[in-house]
């Protein structure tokens, strides 16, 4: 049975169920409109007015009874939006214990309680100003808050070692990806001990941790931030924690010298993203201009450094019938990086390979042109990129190279960050769904990052859409 009540100013009926909130504009050409439940993020109830005299007065009417905040999306960003509802209190009463009872089962597989790691220095330094502005958001949401700022570089690895997870369902951090890294990293060699296994071992299990993150773009480089909720926008990304739904991301594992480098998830490589991350780091006085200058410097000005290895490509993330198969190639190099396989437009989950011979400097610029737009980068495309997907890549670079003291040789692009290796050999091995992370974009497929093609579909914007919570 429908509710007759006053909805934002308009007569309406409405109707709940088990999964929508149905509201029909009265008039000459009634007007339809559907929230799904599981976009509701809180019922406010003007409890004074509820709990006053049925008989109201004119005088005394509430300008509302009820409140219904809600989700609203527009292609990939996500908004919040209420429904101001009034009208006889007895049938808004029934109104909102009708709602309130359905939206419980949602609410109930929500997550209550975070740990928030909140970076003060990130990107523009504004990680405590977005916290301010998305805290209040997850009060509103019903979610209690552990609120934790970091004091120093790797503070966040401190705090996670010492935290008791079972108090929480999960972390949100306010940071970049180096945040993000910093976080997973100390997270995965916590469950690799607790299991009693040895995370530098290439051939050992794998042990996830389980807790899901989630994270606030705040940071220079958001590139987790984009392939999960699809793009940087700080509200959009809170909403996609509120709704508490998990999505499974594949990492890669970095292993020289019989030791575990890192645990990388936007981006790691060997060669040229490496000496550029180092370069980039060295101008720290540029603050961050460093991140537009100094690649540019890098790809337009000086000269692309070659290093002679042998590339040993193992297994098919394609076919796993191919776990063994090998290929090799080898003589003169000048990059070799591992990417999630959404920054080329294919399947997410899968990484893509991408192994640079001598590469022009227009054809370096054409391929960040299509990173930029997640276009598909075809296999001879650009001739001297070889475009592969296998599940572990090795690097061993050959002496005649390693003689000549060029520590470039040693160094290692993880998220960004860079290592120095102790040889100028590394294995990079996939980890399929490997790491818990809150995002819903996989449950609205039209909205999965469109390749920006001038035939990519748009996203969509219905407020109502299929999705498990
Ligand atoms: N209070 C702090 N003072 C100094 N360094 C800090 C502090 N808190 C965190 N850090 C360090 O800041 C580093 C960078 O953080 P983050 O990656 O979030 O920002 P970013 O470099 O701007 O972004 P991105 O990595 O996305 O480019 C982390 O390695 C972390 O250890």
């Amino acid at each position: 049975m429908p509710n007759v009540l006053t909805v934002d100013g308009k007569i309406t009926e409405c109707t709940v169920s088990e999964q929508e909130l149905r509201i029909v504009i009265q008039g000459r050409k009634p007007k339809e409109s559907t929230i799904a439940l599981n976009d509701v993020i809180e019922i406010e109830k003007n409890d004074v007015a509820l709990n006053a005299s049925t008989d109201q007065s004119k005088s005394a009417k509430p300008k509302w009874l009820c409140k219904v905040h809600y989700i609203t999306r527009k292609k990939l960003i996500w908004k919040q939006a209420t429904l101001c509802i009034t009208g006889q209190v007895l049938e808004c009463q029934q109104f909102i214990s009708d709602l309130q009872l359905h939206f419980q089962k949602v609410y109930d597989q929500r997550p209550k309680r975070f740990l928030v790691l909140v970076n003060p220095i990130s990107g523009g330094r504004y990680g405590q100003s977005n916290s301010k502005r998305i805290l209040p958001m997850f009060e509103r949401a019903g979610i209690t808050c552990d609120v934790k700022v970091s004091e120093r570089a790797k503070h966040f690895e401190e705090m996670v070692t010492e935290y008791d997870f079972s108090t929480v369902d999960g972390i949100v951090i306010f940071g970049g990806d180096g945040s993000f890294s910093e976080v997973l990293n100390r997270l995965l060699r916590i469950s690799h001990d607790k299991a009693g296994d040895n995370f530098n071992d290439i051939n050992g299990p794998f042990i996830p941790c389980t807790i899901p993150i989630g994270i606030i773009p705040s940071g220079t480089g958001n590139g987790l931030s984009v392939t999960e909720y699809g793009n940087y926008d700080v509200v959009t990304a809170a909403l996609h924690i509120i709704k508490g739904n998990i999505c499974k991301i594949s990492i890669v594992a970095d292993y020289s010298a019989d030791e575990l480098i890192g645990y990388g998830s936007v981006i790691t490589a060997y060669g040229f993203f490496g000496d550029m991350m180092y370069y980039t780091d060295q101008k720290r006085w540029m603050r961050r201009a460093r991140y537009a200058v100094m690649p540019l410097y890098m790809i337009i000005l000086k000269t692309h450094r070659l290093f002679n290895a042998e590339i040993t490509l193992i297994g098919s993330q394609l076919n796993q019938e191919d776990s063994e198969k090998e290929e090799k190639l080898d003589g003169e190099f000048s990059n070799v990086a591992f990417f999630p396989g959404d920054v080329f437009g294919k399947a997410k989950g899968t990484w893509v390979v991408l192994i640079f011979r001598q590469t022009s400097r227009l054809d370096f610029m054409r391929l960040l042109g299509k990173m930029v737009n997640r276009e598909m980068l075809q296999e001879g495309e650009i001739p001297s990129i070889t475009i592969r997907q296998p599940s572990r890549i090795r690097i061993k670079v050959n002496p005649k190279n390693l003689g000549d003291k060029n520590f470039l040789n040693y160094l290692m692009n993880v998220d960004g960050e860079i290592h120095t290796m102790k040889q100028a050999h590394v294995t990079m091995k996939l980890l399929p769904n490997a790491v818990s992370v809150y995002s819903s974009l996989h449950l609205y497929p039209d909205s999965v990052l469109p390749p920006r093609t001038p035939t990519s579909a748009p996203s969509p914007d219905s407020a109502a859409a299929p999705e498990e919570v």
